[in-house]
């Protein structure tokens, strides 16, 4: 790996210095073949190994644990900072740096009362969500690898340690500069200081002058509603998404209790710390907005309210418009830019949601069917999964008029099947692989992860994991504790 340090040279009074503290016995447990490609690396070997697992001095890395506070589920936390993930620097790569964090890698000053650690369960499930967004389209992190090893490690049992190897373009979140604006009441000077750097380093099309920061926040907020619009379209639901997990780039950030929906829910809750449902699935779109409103409060220092709130005022239609093309390509349908297109078609997305809800049916399942489907077919298969038949043929008369008959029928349903995915990190096959990578098996997670490089593809010797979840299965809730 080669590195630049330029987070830790030009901002040093951002984090704290800190060594891994190694792992017993390491051996790889998952790699990414696509993540490795870019920084440069080929192929995992024993040096790696040593390295990434906190047991060798990789050179050119510089270590360190990055100070940063956030909202969590409505509460200012004044202090957090990566308390079990520790930052190598930026590693260059053929298409650019690349931030390099070992999630899990041991206690840093930002721990308080915790062990630094991850578990081999938390951290392969990072891994393989990281690159299943990644393959399917969605701005993520990405993972590298992940290193397991004979490190004991309690959580409600006794575990496995285990290193999540991150690459983040940044890993600057909101909580950045919460912490700036109030932990560090005054300190415009670091407020801005950061704001210059994340421009330096990510928009170097911006200026770094008010008329720069003001375009800077506006594309914070688009960035972060087209994020949002594909957790919304493809059915994953985030879990934790607290100001400290939001990335400033819009990228997913953070993996732990998430889920892809199986039967589809709009308030569907998939962290076990969340009984009120404040990060439910169709919460996210207005949580991810109060977030944003949590950062343009902590900018209020360096920019204009004025400029942050007309920012803000373009969320919603960043959201519905990068929602309606992604929900257009799922469907098959064209637009024209007529605002009363956009109503009538959010509105018959929104019935065809609640279809999907009141027949208990798989979200990811049902929208594949449009890549077999036939306009012209006035009883497609998608109708034999429905109850309410009635219902349905309504929807579908709807449906039909408003798709038109394709010119090219083999094409159009090509597309489909280029936009509704077959498969999806379902948790069920992730416990299952997990279950498995335990024992010593790591044949499942390997064949897991395959097969979620290509979740368009019809892979039929797959079938299986394309299936609804077995009953012990179905709609799992994970805990936080990772
Ligand atoms: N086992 C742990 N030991 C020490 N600190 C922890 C541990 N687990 C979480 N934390 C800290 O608690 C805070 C909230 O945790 P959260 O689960 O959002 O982050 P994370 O999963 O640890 O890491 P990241 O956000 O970098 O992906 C963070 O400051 C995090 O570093
Ligand atoms: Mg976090």
């Amino acid at each position: 790996m080669r590195f630049k340090q330029d987070f830790f040279e030009q901002l040093p009074e951002f984090y704290s210095q800190v060594w891994p503290a190694g792992l017993p016995n390491p051996r790889w447990l998952c790699w990414s073949p696509e993540a490795a490609s870019l920084i440069g690396l080929q192929q995992p070997d024993d040096a790696l190994l040593k390295g990434l697992a906190g047991n060798e001095e990789i050179p050119g890395a510089s270590y360190y644990a990055q100070v940063y506070s956030g909202h969590q589920f409505g509460g200012y936390s004044p202090r957090l900072g990566d308390g079990r993930s520790i930052i190598l620097g930026e590693a260059l790569g053929p298409n650019g740096a690349w931030d390099v964090a070992l999630k899990g890698a041991g206690p840093t000053p930002y721990s308080r009362h915790g062990d630094g650690r991850a578990v081999l369960r938390s951290a392969v499930r990072e891994f393989l969500v990281s690159e299943a967004l990644f393959h399917l389209g969605i701005p993520t992190t990405r993972a590298l690898a992940v290193i397991g090893s004979e490190l004991p490690v309690w959580r409600e049992t006794l575990e496995s340690g285990a290193i999540t190897v991150r690459l983040a373009r940044s890993h600057i979140r909101f909580g950045h500069f919460e912490y700036f604006c109030y932990s560090e009441r005054g300190a415009k000077d670091k407020l801005l200081q950061l704001l210059n750097f994340t421009l330096a380093q990510h928009y170097p099309h911006l200026s770094q002058d008010m008329a720069g920061y003001r375009a800077w926040f506006f594309e914070v907020v688009r960035d972060t509603a087209r994020m949002i619009a594909h957790w919304q379209a493809v059915g994953f639901a985030h879990g934790v998404m607290n100001t400290d997990n939001m990335s400033i780039l819009g990228d997913s950030f953070d993996f732990g209790p998430f889920a892809f929906l199986d039967t589809f829910k709009e308030d569907f809750i998939c962290n076990h710390s969340d009984p009120e449902g404040r990060y439910a699935f169709g919460q996210q779109p207005g949580v991810a907005l109060w977030n944003l409103q949590r950062l343009a409060q902590a900018l209020t220092p360096v920019l204009a309210s004025d400029d942050l709130l007309a920012a803000l005022n373009t969320y919603q239609d960043e959201l519905v418009q990068a929602y309606l093309a992604l929900m257009r390509a799922k469907l098959g349908w064209g637009a024209d830019g007529s605002d009363e297109q956009d109503q009538r078609d959010l509105t018959l997305i929104g019935e065809f949601t609640q279809l999907l809800e009141a027949n208990r049916l798989d979200y990811t399942q049902s929208f594949r069917r449009f890549a077999a489907l036939d306009p012209n077919d006035p009883k497609p298969a998608l109708r034999d999964d429905m109850i309410n038949l009635q219902g349905f043929d309504a929807w579908y008369q709807s449906y039909r008029d408003r798709v038109g008959q394709p010119a090219d029928l083999a094409q159009w349903q090509r597309q489909r099947a280029g936009t509704n995915p077959k498969y999806i990190l379902r948790n069920y096959l992730a416990q299952e692989a997990i279950a498995a990578a335990e024992q010593g098996d790591n044949q499942p997670l390997q064949q897991l992860f395959e097969l979620l490089k290509k979740p368009f593809d019809e892979q039929p010797d797959k079938e299986d994991y394309a299936k609804r979840p077995p009953d012990w299965g179905q709609g799992l809730i994970m805990s936080c504790s990772s």
